[in-house]
């Protein structure tokens, strides 16, 4: 998981510190899903494909330096023919995590750069988890680019459907109504200590532009104010 940084200015976004303390609380029982705070932490905000492109180049180094390792620690298995070195090299591979109405944002004018799409779907890949009020099947099918890349974007159908909303969450725990088994109980917990979703953190950023949207703005009409 890797939380957006400040910058990125969405209306109601409480600060980085807070929402990458509150995931790590929440994957706490996790022993495959991790937080990693290197795109929060960039001074600016950082175009998804930039950070898949950080996670891909981290992926590749740790899986060098493994194979590294087991060559040092098993020396001769290279020459006995046994090693994995002989068989095709297996790269790691990387792809967007998303719910289906994330999907639809990239047809949202200026939202996403043409090339951007075409590289997370084409060269990394996207899961995309089947959300109420949103055919993610028939997205792909209306879009060119989706539809060149479909081998590439695998949907996950929960049987079980979730319907939580983290809007609905926040606005929950601003007018002080119970959240308790909808989130972990540290998450609330922590929430509460530090009084974090309040009537005054729902309007930050209210007004503001997207980042996404303001760089567009400025590429389209670079001699603006
Ligand atoms: N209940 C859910 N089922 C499937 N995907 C989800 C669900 N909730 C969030 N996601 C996905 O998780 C990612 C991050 O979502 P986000 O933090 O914007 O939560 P959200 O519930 O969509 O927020 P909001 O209600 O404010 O729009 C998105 O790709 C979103 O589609
Ligand atoms: N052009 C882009 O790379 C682009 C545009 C919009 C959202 N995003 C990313 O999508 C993620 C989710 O954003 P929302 O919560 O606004 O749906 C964020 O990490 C954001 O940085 C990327």
């Amino acid at each position: 998981m890797s939380p957006v940084s400040d910058s990125y200015g969405k209306k109601g976004l409480v600060s980085a510190r807070h929402r990458v303390t509150m995931a790590k609380l929440a994957l706490e029982t996790s022993d495959w899903i991790r937080v990693d705070p290197w795109e929060s932490e960039q001074d600016t905000w950082t175009e998804t494909v930039k950070v898949l492109r950080h996670h891909y180049n981290e992926a590749l180094r740790a899986f060098q330096s493994k194979k590294e390792f087991t060559r040092n620690k098993h020396p001769t298995e290279s020459s006995t023919g046994n090693s994995l070195s002989c068989q095709q090299p297996v790269l790691p591979e990387l792809k967007l995590l998303c719910g289906a109405d994330f999907l639809q944002t990239f047809k949202t004018p200026n939202l996403w750069k043409e090339e951007d799409i075409e590289e997370i779907v084409g060269k990394f890949g996207l899961v995309c988890i089947s959300r109420v009020g949103s055919d993610p099947s028939q997205f792909i099918q209306e879009s060119d680019l989706l539809s060149k890349f479909q081998h590439n974007i695998f949907l996950v159908r929960e049987w079980i459907q979730n319907e939580v909303s983290a809007t609905q969450i926040r606005s929950a725990l601003c007018r002080g109504l119970s959240v308790k088994y909808l989130i972990p109980d540290s998450v609330i917990a922590y929430i509460a200590q530090h009084n974090i979703y309040t009537a005054e953190s729902e309007r930050r950023n209210e007004g503001h532009l997207l980042q996404p949207l303001r760089l567009q703005n400025t590429t389209i009409n670079p001699l603006r104010d």
